[in-house]
């Protein structure tokens, strides 16, 4: 079994939008993380949601740990550290109390662990979460999510709202965990520059469709973005063309092989950033 999550062709559809899911499939391997690139409204949050199973999904399958996903299992659950920007937590306790709760609530809960990220978050232990900044939440969150003993962390927009100091100490805490070999992450995010710092592969996605899923190292040394005239792009080989956009009389087209292309057309410095931009407003070929 290579992966800690696999979703095959997964659907789901709102009774009062118009928004779906269309055909979403990807896997994360044991021991990596995965960057869930897309725009405001492109279905990340649905995504997880349908694999979690508090979204009703309309078809496709969800396998976590090799077995189907079933809200009823509670040692899946257990087992799957769960970040959103919506999470509701109680806010009438302070973090001693919030302790005991969670105690009671999950069978693997370490509070020798979650004291440890209370202290390197810099969080108080006496203040009700009520007064807690949205950060100081999100952390809180974080805490949480790392402290039941859990392999799998799916992660809605976790780093939203942390100063960067913050930012750089959950994303080391993050790279450190995704390397064990039993544990992955999936991890959203609009700020891409935490994406590339510690993703292995990247998946973007737009109005409900995966447009790419690419390992990150693979992207940035095999990918390539072109400048070119209309002359130029015809002849570019239109099978390794991902995408492109116009730009006045240039062409920016994203190819899967810059070798492959005649080495006269002009290639762009990038970065994730950029290959977003052209994925997200660029036209398939
Ligand atoms: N409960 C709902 N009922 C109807 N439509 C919904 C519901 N929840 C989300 N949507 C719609 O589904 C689409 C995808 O939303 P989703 O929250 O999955 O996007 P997202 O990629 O997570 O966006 P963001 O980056 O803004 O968080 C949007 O058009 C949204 O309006």
């Amino acid at each position: 079994m290579s992966s800690i999550l696999e979703v095959d062709h997964l659907n789901k559809q709102y009774s009062e939008s118009d928004f779906a899911l269309k055909d979403v499939s990807f896997s994360i391997p044991y021991g990596s993380i995965v960057g869930f690139i897309g725009e405001n409204g492109a279905g990340k949050s649905t995504t997880m949601g349908s694999i979690l199973g508090t979204l009703h999904k309309d078809g496709g399958s969800v396998k976590i740990f090799g077995e189907e996903m079933n809200v009823e299992k509670l040692d899946i659950k257990e087992n799957i550290g769960v970040v959103f920007d919506n999470i509701h937590l109680p806010e009438a306790l302070t973090v001693l109390k919030l302790g005991n709760v969670f105690n009671n609530i999950y069978e693997q809960w370490d509070q020798e662990t979650f004291d440890h990220y209370i202290d390197l978050f810099s969080l108080p232990r006496k203040k009700k979460i009520s007064g807690f900044s949205r950060g100081m939440s999100m952390k809180l969150s974080v805490a949480i999510a790392l402290s039941h003993n859990a392999d799998l962390l799916i992660l809605d927009e976790a780093t939203a709202g942390l100063d960067p100091t913050g930012r750089d100490e959950l994303l080391d805490v993050l790279r450190a965990f995704g390397k064990d070999q039993d544990h992955g992450i999936l991890l959203s995010s609009h700020i891409t520059s935490d994406i590339e710092k510690i993703a292995d592969d990247l998946i973007f996605i737009k109005d409900g469709t995966i447009l790419l899923n690419v390992n990150k190292k693979e992207l940035m040394k095999q990918y390539a973005i072109l400048q070119c005239d209309k002359n130029e792009f015809v002849h570019i080989d239109q099978n390794l063309v991902i995408t492109h956009r116009k730009k006045g009389s240039d062409i920016d087209v994203l190819v899967s092989d810059r070798e492959q292309v005649p080495a006269s057309i002009k290639k762009k410095d990038f970065s994730i950033d950029d290959i977003t931009l052209l994925l997200m407003r660029g036209e398939k070929v």
